[in-house]
């Protein structure tokens, strides 16, 4: 068995391999193609953003030179010293410039003008900060905006199979986490980025164009510093994803205690559960302190490091001075500030370098789903056909491919223009799927489903879906009103007079007016919690709101009383008047009567015709029946 210790060896072992993986890394970043239309989409922002960037690295630069320049003159000034060389290569441009115009000044007027130039190139550096902001940062918002829509505009594309096979989690995290991940990609590490590269360069040029031999000594540590806060930043990273899951493990726990607190309490579990909270609180606290340690060395170590580099500098540069008269003090005092200056963006490689690896990470989920095309899509051909005359299963069979179950087997069904069809069964014989593959949530494997001689495929499937009423087995409201949840189907707002209607067809109108604010009354949760019975009565109206010419009603009165059943199934007689209707359940209706009984079996029709028809059958629905009738008579 590996003990803890091995483990942790492990883990640190694998975190040093995975961290100085730059292949990997540059591989990665492939994935990140993926987000340059939206670069190109907001392309003078970010024109305007690197402009913003250089040009505040531009001025920062300057001001090592001008107290160079201002420190040679102090140099010059002691007794005994010899006028400081100035030669015009050394010199940026614009210093060239500004050198020229104080150089006849006297020191204290020409140290006052340094001092205001240099305090104003600062302000200029800091308003170009504020830009660089503005275009950049803002950029990576309306980026994430885009794609935030881009992500959830797909996911209304893709079809129930893909619903299936991916938990609400996963889906949940591509829109939140990882859409923000390749935000800090767009906006902070691309302006790190640019920052640090137009930074490095500026300071580089300017030092090598000083003294080269100094500048390649003092620059020594540089890369070490980069690659150690490479290192360490991904040492960090990893402990804290390990954290931050600890945690949630331990938010999901003690939820769960609150929620389940009944089914703790009265099977006598508080010990138990307690014993586990504090073995989840007590892993949370080790990686939290091992974190806090690492974090603890990271930025002492960064000190240390760039104390060297400044060390170093006054050291060689001071030998050097002293050494060779000729040489000018300033350059060192410039140096200095180089250093310091390069101190920020080389520690930032690590940590745009993990930014960028983790938004390439978070791309490829990404470029993964976007790249899912629903299966069920549109034919070129597909018209907007109204949902007229029979509707016809041939010889359909049907098996889902994520668990390879055959539901429907060579099943065939003719459901004639407004005729009321119940189909019975028991639990996993078929029936949701039947009305899965009338509203086309799958295709069928073999056979053809057609309406009014018009094959499924042939129809556009929004419009095929617009002209069916589903009521699902599985009740789902939106925390919205109660009102809203039943227009939700329509292009418009519902008058009150249809909510009110479709309410009553469906037996709660009276209950919800009972509410203190009624069709207002928010459901779910901050809202007034729905029965079951309510829920399900909720979800029929909505269905007859959409006033279809076909319906179809999937085990939607389980949770109702034999009253109210009896009083929904007589409103929907009166509803269903000139509709086709296909009505699934375990229980048989007597009060309506329907043109088909169909009855299934793993896939198959056993039993077909009337109620009277089975009845003289005496096979399973004959016995449900007298089961059922017998049944009601022991309660009554
Ligand atoms: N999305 C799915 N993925 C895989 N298998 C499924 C899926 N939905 C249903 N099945 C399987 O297909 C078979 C038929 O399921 P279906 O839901 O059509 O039955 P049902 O008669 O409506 O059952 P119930 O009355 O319990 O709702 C069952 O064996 C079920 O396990």
């Amino acid at each position: 068995m590996v003990g803890e210790k091995d483990k942790c060896r492990y883990n640190q072992d694998q975190a040093w391999a995975d961290s100085i993986n730059f292949v990997q890394i540059v591989l990665a970043l492939k994935h990140l193609k993926a987000v340059n239309k939206y670069f190109w989409k907001y392309r003078y922002r970010f024109i305007a953003g690197i402009f913003f960037v250089i040009l505040s690295n531009y001025f920062q630069v300057l001001a090592p030179e001008i107290t160079g320049y201002v420190v040679n003159k102090l140099q010059e000034m002691l007794p005994g010293a010899k006028p400081v060389a100035h030669s015009v290569r050394e010199h940026d441009g614009l210093v060239n410039w500004f050198i020229g115009w104080v150089n006849t000044m006297n020191f204290g007027k020409l140290v006052v003008v340094c001092s205001v130039t240099i305090l104003l190139l600062a302000l200029a550096r800091g308003v170009l900060m504020f830009f660089m902001r503005q275009t950049i940062i803002v950029m990576s918002r309306h980026i994430e905006y885009d794609q935030k829509n881009e992500v959830y505009s797909h996911y209304q594309k893709l079809d129930a199979g893909f619903y299936k096979t991916h938990n609400t989690g996963d889906l949940m995290n591509r829109m939140t986490e990882d859409v923000s991940r390749v935000r800090m990609y767009t906006g902070p590490a691309i302006m790190y980025l640019i920052n640090l590269v137009s930074l490095i360069s500026l300071c580089v040029v300017n030092m090598f164009r000083k003294d080269v031999h100094l500048s390649l000594i003092v620059l020594a540590p540089l890369p070490i510093l980069a690659v150690t806060i490479y290192i360490v930043n991904t040492v960090i990273h990893k402990k804290s994803e390990k954290v931050q899951g600890l945690l949630s493990d331990l938010t999901t726990n003690a939820q769960e205690s609150y929620s389940g607190i009944r089914v703790i309490k009265s099977f006598v579990q508080e010990k138990a559960m307690l014993g586990f909270f504090s073995a989840n609180s007590e892993a949370y606290r080790k990686n939290a302190v091992s974190l806090a340690k690492v974090e603890a060395v990271y930025f002492p170590s960064m000190t240390l490091m760039i104390g060297l580099s400044t060390l170093i500098t006054v050291l060689v540069g001071g030998q050097m001075a002293l050494r060779d008269p000729e040489r000018n003090i300033g350059l060192i005092v410039e140096f200095v500030m180089y250093i310091n200056m390069l101190t920020f963006p080389v520690s930032a490689i690590g940590s745009v370098a993990s930014m960028m690896q983790r938004a390439a990470a978070s791309q490829k989920r990404l470029n993964e789903f976007l790249q899912t095309e629903p299966v069920i899509q549109d034919a070129p051909a597909a018209t907007a056909t109204p949902l007229k005359g029979d509707i016809v299963f041939n010889n359909v069979s049907f098996t889902y491919t994520n668990t390879g179950i055959k539901a429907l087997r060579h099943f065939n069904l003719e459901v004639k223009e407004g005729q009321k069809v119940l189909l019975l069964g028991k639990t996993g014989s078929g029936k949701t799927t039947v009305a899965q593959l009338l509203l086309r949530f799958y295709d069928a494997d073999e056979g053809s489903i057609t309406v009014g001689g018009v094959p499924l495929q042939k129809m556009k499937v929004q419009q095929l879906r617009e002209q069916i009423s589903y009521v699902p087995q599985d009740v789902f409201l939106f925390s919205d009103t109660i009102g809203n949840n039943i227009g939700f189907g329509l292009q418009e707002a519902a008058s009150q007079e249809l909510l009110e209607q479709s309410a009553r067809y469906a037996s709660v109108d009276n209950e919800i007016k009972r509410l203190e604010k009624g069709y207002e009354t928010m459901v779910g949760e901050r809202g007034v919690t729905l029965s079951g019975g309510q829920k399900q009565r909720v979800s029929i109206a909505r269905a007859l709101v959409k006033d279809s010419p076909v319906l179809v009603f999937d085990d939607c009165l389980s949770a109702v009383d034999a009253r109210t059943e009896n009083e929904i199934i007589n409103n929907l007689y009166r509803f269903l008047h000139q509709k086709t209707a296909i009505l699934i359940t375990h229980r048989i209706f007597t009060a309506l009567n329907f043109d088909q009984v169909i009855v299934l079996e793993e896939g198959t029709i056993i039993e077909k015709g009337t109620h009277e028809e089975l009845l003289l059958l005496n096979g399973y629905y004959a016995e449900l029946y007298r089961l059922q009738v017998s049944n009601e008579r022991g309660e009554a």
